[in-house]
């Protein structure tokens, strides 16, 4: 079986919206909607667990859209790998194991090649995830404010989501990673920590992280641009 996690369950605190930035509209679809439509939209998708904010559940059940596939809530936890533990958990509960998709409420630009591309890439390598080679010049900044080291490009990979792995093995990588009281910022770095290598796969630079203003405009013409096409 196949499920996906998406983690809604952060504060959005880079956005300073009024609104939690998930309900943020996007061409008249708020971003969290956009993003579970991407996701139902996949046939062999067979679960999906949201992970949000307990008091943020009867607006997200209050929201006008049908997905078409039932969505099971998560409780969101004070970090993004504490939501992430607590959606695979959910989704143990539905499927025992499998293949887990884990990916940002606050990506709503992901497209089906790039959800189906990291199940294929999973099922051969044991774990995947997508990403963009950097299109800036990438420098270590010391302490001071001077430059310290300028990285080599050609091996650098800036990563996006979805990340793609074994229920049962990235649900053992949390749990070591909430025994240690380590920290890290996606999951594939626990995954490394406690289980093996991911495999990196190109996924696109439209797949936008909504996580300050400008991301919304950037969104909009990307979604305009579709429409074009
Ligand atoms: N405790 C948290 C923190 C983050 N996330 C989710 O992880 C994704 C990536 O996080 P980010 O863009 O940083 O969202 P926020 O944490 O909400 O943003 P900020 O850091 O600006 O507060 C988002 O979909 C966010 O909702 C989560 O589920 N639980
Ligand atoms: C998981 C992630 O989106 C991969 O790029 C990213 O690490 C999330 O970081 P954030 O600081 O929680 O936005």
């Amino acid at each position: 079986m196949v499920g996906a996690v998406i983690v809604s369950g952060g504060k959005g605190s880079r956005m300073g919206a009024d609104i939690p930035k998930q309900y943020l509209e996007l061409s008249g679809i708020p971003v969290l909607a956009r993003t579970l439509i991407a996701f139902c939209e996949m046939e062999f998708i067979d679960n999906i667990v949201l992970v949000l904010p307990k008091d943020e559940w009867e607006t997200f059940r209050s929201l006008p859209y049908s997905f078409g596939k039932e969505i099971h809530l998560a409780e969101g936890g004070p970090r993004r790998q504490d939501s992430v533990r607590s959606g695979l958990k959910v989704l143990e509960g539905l499927q025992g194991d499998g293949i887990a998709l884990i990916h940002d409420g606050a990506r709503p630009l992901v497209t089906e090649g790039i959800i189906s591309e990291g199940v294929e890439l999973c099922k051969v390598h044991g774990a995947s995830a997508c990403g963009m080679k950097p299109k800036d010049t990438i420098k270590v900044r010391g302490e001071n404010g001077f430059s310290r080291e300028t990285l080599n490009r050609d091996s650098l990979f800036s990563i996006q989501t979805p990340q793609v792995f074994e229920l049962k093995k990235i649900l053992k990588a949390h749990e070591e990673l909430k025994a240690s009281g380590e920290d890290v910022t996606d999951d594939t770095a626990a995954y490394e920590k406690y289980i093996g290598r991911v495999y990196l796969y190109e996924g696109s630079y439209e797949n936008i992280k909504i996580t300050t203003p400008e991301d919304m405009a950037v969104a909009e013409a990307i979604i305009k641009r579709r429409k074009v096409k």
